[in-house]
């Protein structure tokens, strides 16, 4: 049986008429890196605040180690730690400084607080400015002394809510392989994302979240393979060739790189389009089965949603 650290059951919330979370289900299991992927605005932040005890549901239940987030909040908050939109950082103490005042905060034994800065200032690569005030730190720098910091009292669950927004390709990269580390270290990582590449790079499992409701879940690969068949492109060197393709099959056109994109199917519709090119002597100058990406699946998935719920309504 799976050991489930995070159980969500059913969890509403609204503001006013607006429904935010309708009716939410997931479980994250212990020791995992659990993506929830949604638009602006599809309900990720709501999530996380919930789970963190910062704000109750209005319905339904969510327990973390076995405790119920609304009626046991003092019991999460020992296991968990909150870093991203809202973390307290102390922008004009320095990196080190922070981390020794969270240490007393939490009442720590001194000489562990000391040794545990030093390791993850070592570990987030934050020794060399230990000593200078975070208000001079890049973006990068203060994700990561923020995260540091979330985890110098060792929790059981870290939630990560966007933890790459703004930065660019190479700290998201650095960012990405620390957060693999730290799921390495035993630690349960909940992370909330608009890209699909970082939940495609570092999630054992993904929500999609749209509309207030988990519309799909899986790891990446299950939800690539869900929208089936592999891609075929098509490429044209010749330019007429190529006009004259697009006349008789139906795909995705991509008139700059004359190329025709086509969801196979089944191998006698793949063989009945190849018969078609080959009778109308055209030839592709290449032709590559693609497996479908993360954005297929998210484009799929979330206007299947819109339609199902205008079709409902
Ligand atoms: N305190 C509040 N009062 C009213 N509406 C709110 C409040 N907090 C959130 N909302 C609304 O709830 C919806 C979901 O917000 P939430 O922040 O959970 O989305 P999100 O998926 O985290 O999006 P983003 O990526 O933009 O942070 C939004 O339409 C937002 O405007």
């Amino acid at each position: 049986m799976k050991d489930s650290i995070i159980s969500v059951h059913y969890l509403k919330k609204a503001y006013g008429e607006h429904i935010v979370l309708d009716g939410l289900n997931f479980e994250v299991e212990r020791g995992s890196i659990f993506a929830l992927l949604g638009e602006n605005g599809a309900g990720k932040t709501t999530t996380v605040r919930i789970l963190s005890t910062l704000i109750q549901a209005d319905s339904g239940t969510a327990t973390i180690a076995g405790y119920d987030t609304h009626h046991e909040s003092d019991f999460v908050k020992q296991n968990i730690s909150l870093t991203g939109q809202y973390a307290s950082v102390d922008e004009l103490l320095t990196g080190e400084e922070n981390l020794m005042m969270m240490g007393r905060l939490n009442h720590l034994d001194r000489k562990l607080v000391k040794k545990r800065t030093a390791e993850l200032l070592e570990q987030f690569e934050l020794t060399k400015a230990a000593k200078k005030q975070v208000k001079t730190y890049s973006g990068g720098m203060r994700r990561r002394i923020d995260i540091a910091i979330s985890l110098l009292a060792s929790p059981q669950v870290i939630f990560l809510d966007e933890p790459t927004t703004g930065l660019d390709p190479r700290s998201r990269r650095k960012m990405w392989s620390m957060i693999q580390q730290l799921a390495k270290n035993g630690v349960t990582i909940f992370l909330t994302t608009q890209y699909l590449e970082e939940a495609d790079q570092l999630a054992d499992k993904i929500a999609v979240i749209d509309n207030g409701r988990i519309v799909e879940e899986g790891t990446a690969e299950e939800l690539k393979n869900m929208i089936g068949d592999e891609n075929l492109e098509l490429t044209f060197a010749d330019f007429r060739a190529f006009q004259h393709a697009i006349k008789l099959i139906h795909g995705l056109v991509n008139e700059k790189e004359q190329r025709i994109t086509i969801r196979t199917g089944s191998i006698e519709s793949l063989r009945r389009l190849l018969n078609t090119l080959y009778e109308h002597e055209i030839e592709p100058s290449s032709v590559n089965f693609q497996k479908p990406t993360l954005d297929d699946v998210f484009m799929d998935i979330t206007s299947r949603n819109t339609k199902e719920l205008s079709a409902n309504a």
